[in-house]
């Protein structure tokens, strides 16, 4: 499995605030994504899951330790050798999917930025073929979203349409953080199934999920890290740590859900 490790932090450690208002969030934090693997990060309001996970994608640098992306560093930000490539290769669906879409913009063409960014010169049938198969994996018929605007969508189809337009351009590494905690109970199966469906069509993929909802954690993820303060409490497959919890914290967590 060890081959297989596509993004590893090694010993992070992040401190926010300055002077006396300096305090840690991350303590000497060690976790491996696999390709093709989904790894849920859970924990309770604070716990620095978030942070965490912007770390080990490069959208934050850690104050200690390392971070690699297929062996590369992504340590510092933008001045290390794998950052570029990380930043190619990975994909970002967020909570809120009307704050990653604008609203003057019609679905194709927040689906086709990512793509008209990376491939300057590829042709309008290709963005627009590519547009459709993204949509079309999410579980959104093209043709009839492809001319709408955020405002003409519901908030479960809005973020299936913030996670084809994450998914576009084929990322090696897909974050998602908290994306079903703003939609609406009855519209979270479809996002299960979006993901499902992303995974099988690119089975390499790394899926990481920051998620409180156990119920969604139990069916998308393989593999768990509880954090608890900063720490990583615990880790494990998914089906071991909701059964069997070794951890008071994670026991305390699982029953909260249940
Ligand atoms: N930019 C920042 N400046 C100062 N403190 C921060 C910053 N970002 C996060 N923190 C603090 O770091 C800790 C971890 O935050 P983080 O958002 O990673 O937790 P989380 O587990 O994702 O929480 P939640 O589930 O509530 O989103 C919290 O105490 C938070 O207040």
């Amino acid at each position: 499995m060890a081959n297989d490790v596509v993004l590893q932090g090694s010993h992070i450690g992040k401190w926010f605030g300055r002077r006396s208002e300096r305090r840690q969030v991350l303590f000497d934090v060690s976790v491996a994504v696999h390709a093709g693997e989904c790894l849920a990060v859970i924990g309770g309001s604070g716990s620095g899951k978030s942070t965490l996970t912007r770390i080990l994608l490069g959208l934050e640098t850690a104050d200690a330790g390392t971070v690699t992306y297929q062996g590369a560093d992504v340590t510092c930000g933008s001045r290390a050798a794998g950052y570029q490539a990380l930043r190619r290769d990975s994909g970002l669906v967020y909570q809120d999917p009307f704050a990653s879409l604008n609203p003057r913009w019609t679905v194709a063409r927040s689906v086709g930025e990512p793509l008209h960014l990376r491939h300057r010169g590829m042709g309008s049938d290709d963005v627009a073929r590519r547009c459709a198969e993204a949509l079309d994996t999410v579980g959104l018929e093209p043709s009839t979203f492809l001319n709408r605007y955020p405002v003409d969508l519901s908030g479960g189809q809005a973020q299936r349409v913030a996670i084809a337009r994450a998914i576009v351009n084929n990322p090696k590494v897909l974050l998602a953080d908290e994306p079903m905690s703003a939609i609406d109970v009855a519209a979270r199966v479809q996002i299960l199934e979006a993901f499902a469906a992303i995974r099988r069509r690119t089975p390499d993929m790394a899926l990481i999920v920051v998620s409180h909802d156990l119920g969604v954690v139990q069916h998308l993820a393989d593999r768990i890290v509880v954090l608890h303060d900063g720490r990583v409490e615990e880790e494990g497959p998914t089906a071991r740590i909701l059964r069997e919890p070794r951890n008071a914290y994670t026991r305390t967590l699982i029953e909260a859900a249940s």
